[in-house]
């Protein structure tokens, strides 16, 4: 997979793209990521990329000619990417969605800033994606959560047995289970017998268990949603 990221502040990624995970996948040239500058695609002398808005109001808007420029310079080869629009009243984010977006063979996504992007920028997009019902200062750290969740379901990427595990719990959404490492017993909290026995059997029914239960209490919608599209199986529901 190749992501192209747009933004204004690519500094903002450096770390990102070193680091953990998704550094390794990077570097080991599994997945590619390339992050532009849309200053680089002013032809000003300022590298002018923001303007104050028409019918007047707070803050500045992205201009549209650099994003365009961008756009077009970076799509004259290759396949068509799948251009993402990070906003804060975009389409929110899930799971289901950074399994449809993994098998997409060329991501971009656009950063806004300040008030936004001009409304003419839509016309590239695919899809405007919000990664929840809260103000962030820009369109950043939302495509870093955005390419993480994806990036890690690229295979090869986590290794066989995580996106083993991913398979069966989160790729359906579901929360996570209890987690013990040693010690057994630490400030007189013990670790459940059951993680204890080598019983992979019991354990496997043990974490679904504790999975679907914690699901249910936290995020009983979860449970409602994976029931209407039959993604429960007979002794879950039970
Ligand atoms: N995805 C996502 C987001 C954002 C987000 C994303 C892009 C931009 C670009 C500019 N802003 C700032 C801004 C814009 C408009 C009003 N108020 C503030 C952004 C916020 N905030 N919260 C989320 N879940």
């Amino acid at each position: 997979m190749r992501i192209d990221v747009l933004t204004v502040l690519p500094g903002l990624f450096d770390c990102f793209l070193k680091e953990g995970v998704i550094g390794k996948a990077i570097s080991s040239g599994k997945v590619e990521v390339k992050v532009h500058n849309i200053r680089d695609f002013t032809t000003d002398k300022h590298r002018v990329v923001d303007d104050v808005p028409y019918g007047g109001g707070p803050g500045m808007v992205l201009k549209p000619e650099p994003i365009f420029r961008a756009y077009d310079e970076l799509t004259k080869e290759g396949e068509k990417p799948y251009v993402l629009l990070t906003e804060p009243w975009g389409e929110k984010f899930n799971q289901e969605m950074a399994v449809e977006l993994s098998k997409k063979p060329r991501l971009m996504i656009i950063c806004g800033r300040y008030e936004g992007v001009d409304e003419r920028v839509k016309s590239l997009v695919d899809r405007e994606v919000s990664i929840g019902d809260y103000v962030l200062t820009g369109g950043e750290l939302p495509a870093m959560v955005i390419m993480d969740a994806v990036l890690r379901l690229i295979p090869g990427v986590l290794g066989n047995l995580e996106s083993l595990r991913a398979d069966s719990f989160s790729d359906r959404g579901l929360l996570g289970y209890p987690n013990y490492t040693r010690p057994a017993e630490f400030r007189g909290m013990k670790v459940p017998e059951v993680l204890l026995s080598g019983h992979h059997k019991k354990i496997e029914s043990w974490r679904k268990e504790q999975s679907l239960r914690k699901t249910l209490e936290r995020r009983p919608e979860i449970i409602e949603n994976l029931k209407r599209k039959g993604l429960l199986t007979k002794e879950e529901l039970e």
